[in-house]
């Protein structure tokens, strides 16, 4: 390595000879010696990155297509190297597109888009050729038919790692037969590279997966080892996912220099116009609320006052001072005019400059016609220039009472005054029109605050007083109507961009709207979860859609618990994004961080220390499905952490935890009540046997004791000669309607009509569903032949709270 180091300082012309080593840098060439970014850290994790680029290709293309995926993903040992071909049955790639697709880092048609789809920055396949390029030296080898096309485009290409440019070895045309292609349109991508079978289970784990969260898809992978190939296959009448439509950028979402960005590349002419066409959620009055927020930035807001009632110690009066502004148009006029102007002031709480010129200039149109005379531009502004002297000739009181609102109880007269008077002085003695920004307001009150503070010793305003004193002025402060700056000038300063930001910001518009977007649905991860976990119990969330930095997203969650899910460490996170399961990097995601920080001793999951992941027989899987998903790197394994998608993962992991936490909780109760049972069903014979050896007596009948003791539904048959009586005897404290079979050998007869009977091949089938009250019992008595048998089925009740004596 060149050092300059011993040079450095003594002589000049060291950036030139850097300038000499210094040259762009290709993107194919940065991510040569950076493949770990992209997923290809190894010859193990290379191969399970390679397929899940290739496989989430195919869903996104075949979905867009609306064709139901059939993708086949083989890996087959090639000498020292491996090859991986993926073949998909989707719309196919044009010829054109092939060599960009495959053969150019960062080219694709989704970067751009504002749509929920698993590829999002045109980076993924072109890695994988780069991959294999590297490590075998092999071309990657692409065969794709479009739908409706005669023949199949075949290529085999590499990448130019100096230019980023595709470099082409083979092209062919090849007829249907020719082609390796099984489906009539689609893409088949073969690359060679070199590779291991190590990561086997995170390949396994990410082919499963990908069939829980696409049940419409059907999935056939074949490695080697196996004997045969391992079917995912789809659901029955799974359907595609709803289709998502593009939206554009939210205004809460966009950056400084996209804002600009966008101001230079756009058509419209005025400010309010690109609002509308350029973002999502704005129509007229979103933007014309924008647009006052960013007048107020930009222009400040005028203040206004209210006008002296009259009678107030003036020097002059409102009239007066109207009057004596306006020269040579009658008395009468002139009377009528101050008059007309004074009342107006007076039967508004406030006016500020620009209302003031509005009013005075309505009034003069009116009296002016009235009275046969006209009043000038000069006499209005003379007139204006009057009525705003006296208007503002003690603010004091005015901003007194504001101040006093704006303040606690605590603060004296004094304090209220002094603030009052010296923020009125920054009024008069500041701009004309007495304009300030929302900054400038909180710098009066503050300067106003530190004066009075340091000449009083025993006075204190504190910030929170300084800015309900600001945020009070600023709220009588009127939005001015002057015209905001053209396009082009907001465009051209970086200031007023950022003002212009800053509104968007600020100003309140609806979410943008979620049919971008596909949730997988709770139900359906239920279905997938039921589908590929044989447990007990599941539970799934789905949350309503949130937005950050402008992008929608939703975030669903599902557990699983129990049955034959591995006990005796922690429980297994599954996380998807835009229904893609992320592999790797499982502790740097912010899926697992919100799972470690949740308290589960509370859900009734063992956590070793109350905090960290939890230990049982569980699967929980958090789904983010966005816009824009924010990955903590290029390589797209685990989520950044995002305070606003941290918060919902966090809610939908609850809310199905919350099922979880009492299906545990009843299950425990239930477990308790066995226990107890079983040894109430051993000792209660005991008893009786125990009391008959003592006091000589016959052995009590105990049949109805347990569901007593218990206070469980007890149901009981007495067969005597022909007549069998059911009796269900509700000890519990609550109404019980259990569903009671009779299955009979015998035709039964005289059932009463509550009942049905169902004749199936010999065996009469007794269905009685009575309503029990609590503490009741509720018989049902029927004949049949004295050698009949009998068997019962009890539903409705759980097994622990039921006593069947029969
Ligand atoms: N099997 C396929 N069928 C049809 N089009 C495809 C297929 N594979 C890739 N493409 C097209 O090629 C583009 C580039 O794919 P690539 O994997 O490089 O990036 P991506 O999927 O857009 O984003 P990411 O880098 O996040 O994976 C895609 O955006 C898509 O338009």
């Amino acid at each position: 390595m060149t050092s300059f180091q011993s040079t450095l300082g003594e002589e000049s012309g060291i950036a030139e000879e850097l300038a000499e080593s210094q040259r762009a840098i290709s993107i194919a060439e940065f991510f040569e010696k950076n493949k770990h970014m992209l997923g290809f850290d190894s010859g193990a994790r290379g191969m399970v990155t390679a397929v899940k680029e290739a496989v989430d290709n195919a869903l996104d293309a075949t979905e867009e297509a609306g064709i139901m995926p059939d993708i086949s993903i083989e890996i087959r040992e090639s000498g020292d190297y491996y090859t991986l071909v993926v073949e998909d049955n989707g719309p196919g790639i044009t010829r054109e597109q092939i060599p960009k697709v495959f053969g150019k880092l960062l080219y694709g048609s989704r970067f751009h888009a504002r749509e929920q789809s698993r590829g999002q920055q045109g980076i993924g396949i072109s890695a994988a050729v780069l991959y294999a390029q590297l490590t075998s030296g092999k071309p990657a080898k692409i065969t794709s038919r479009t739908q409706g096309a005669e023949t199949a485009q075949y290529f085999e290409l590499i990448i130019d790692t100096d230019t980023n440019e595709p470099e082409i070895q083979v092209e062919k045309e090849l007829s249907p037969a020719e082609s390796d292609l099984s489906p009539t349109h689609g893409t088949r991508i073969e690359v060679e590279m070199e590779a291991n079978m190590r990561a086997r289970q995170q390949l396994h784990n990410y082919v499963k997966n990908t069939a829980v969260v696409n049940p419409h898809a059907r999935l056939v992978l074949d490695e080697p080892g196996l004997d045969e190939p391992r079917q995912y296959e789809r659901v029955e009448g799974a359907s595609l996912p709803a289709e998502t439509e593009e939206i554009r950028p939210h205004p809460h979402g966009v950056e400084l220099g996209t804002l600009i960005k966008m101001l230079g590349a756009t058509e419209s002419y005025s400010v309010s116009g690109f609002l509308q066409e350029e973002f999502t959620r704005v129509g007229a009055k979103t933007a014309g609320k924008v647009l006052d927020s960013f007048r107020d930035r930009h222009f400040g807001r005028e203040m206004a006052w209210g006008a002296p009632e009259p009678g107030a110690e003036l020097e002059t009066d409102l009239e007066t001072a109207i009057e004596d502004a306006v020269a040579n148009k009658g008395a009468a006029a002139t009377s009528a005019f101050a008059g007309r102007v004074a009342d107006t002031l007076r039967n508004r709480d406030r006016t500020a400059y620009f209302e003031l010129e509005s009013i005075v200039s309505t009034v003069a149109d009116d009296i002016g016609e009235k009275h046969g005379v006209t009043f000038g531009e000069t006499v209005q502004e003379n007139a204006v220039d009057a009525a705003w002297e006296v208007l503002t000739a003690d603010v004091t009181p005015d901003l007194y009472g504001l101040v006093d609102d704006a303040t606690s109880t605590r603060k004296d007269d004094r304090t209220v005054e002094g603030l009052a008077t010296r923020l009125g002085e920054k009024f008069t003695d500041g701009p004309a029109r007495h304009r300030a920004t929302r900054t400038q307001v909180r710098e009066y009150v503050d300067r106003s605050a530190d004066v009075l503070v340091s000449a009083n010793d025993d006075i204190t305003i504190g910030e929170t007083a300084r800015e309900n004193v600001a945020e009070a002025v600023w709220k009588v402060m009127r939005t001015v109507p002057d015209e905001v700056p053209k396009i082009s000038e907001v465009a051209e300063s970086r200031d007023t961009a950022s003002e212009l930001l800053e509104a968007m910001r600020e100003t309140d518009i609806l979410a943008p709207p979620t049919n971008c977007l596909s949730p997988i649905t709770a139900e359906l991860v239920e279905a997938g979860l039921r589908k590929e976990y044989d447990a007990d119990f599941y539970a799934a969330a789905t949350r309503d859609a949130e937005v950050h930095g402008g992008d929608p997203f939703i975030v669903e969650a599902g557990i699983a618990y129990g049955g034959e899910l591995e006990d005796g460490g922690s429980v297994d996170l599954l996380r998807f994004a835009n229904r893609v399961p992320l592999v790797y990097q499982r502790g740097a995601c912010a899926t697992t961080d919100v799972v470690k920080r949740i308290g589960w001793r509370n859900y009734g999951l063992d956590q070793p220390g109350g905090s960290g992941m939890p230990n049982g027989p569980a699967v929980i899987m958090v789904h983010v499905a966005s816009t824009n998903v924010p990955f903590t790197s290029e390589s797209k394994d685990a989520l950044a952490n995002i305070p606003e998608i941290e918060d919902e993962i966090e809610l939908a992991i609850r809310e199905a935890a919350r099922d979880l936490k009492s299906y545990l909780n009843k299950r425990r109760s239930m477990q308790k009540r066995r226990k107890k049972q079983d040894v109430l069903g051993k000792i209660l014979p005991e008893m009786a046997d125990k009391l008959s050896e003592v006091t000589g007596r016959e052995r009590p009948n105990i049949d109805g004791a347990l569901a007593r003791i218990m206070n469980n539904v007890g149901v009981e048959r007495v067969v005597s000669d022909d007549t069998v009586t059911l009796s269900v005897e509700n000890h519990s404290d609550r109404t019980e309607e259990p569903d009671i079979t009779e299955i009979v050998s015998a035709e039964p007869a005289d059932v009463p009509d509550e009942a049905t009977v169902v004749d199936l091949d010999g065996e009469w089938f007794v269905k009685w569903n009575p309503s029990v009250p609590a503490g009741e019992t509720v018989e049902l008595t029927y004949t049949v032949a004295s050698d009949a048998s009998f068997d019962i089925n009890v539903d409705g009740v759980e097994t622990e709270k039921l006593t069947v004596n029969t």
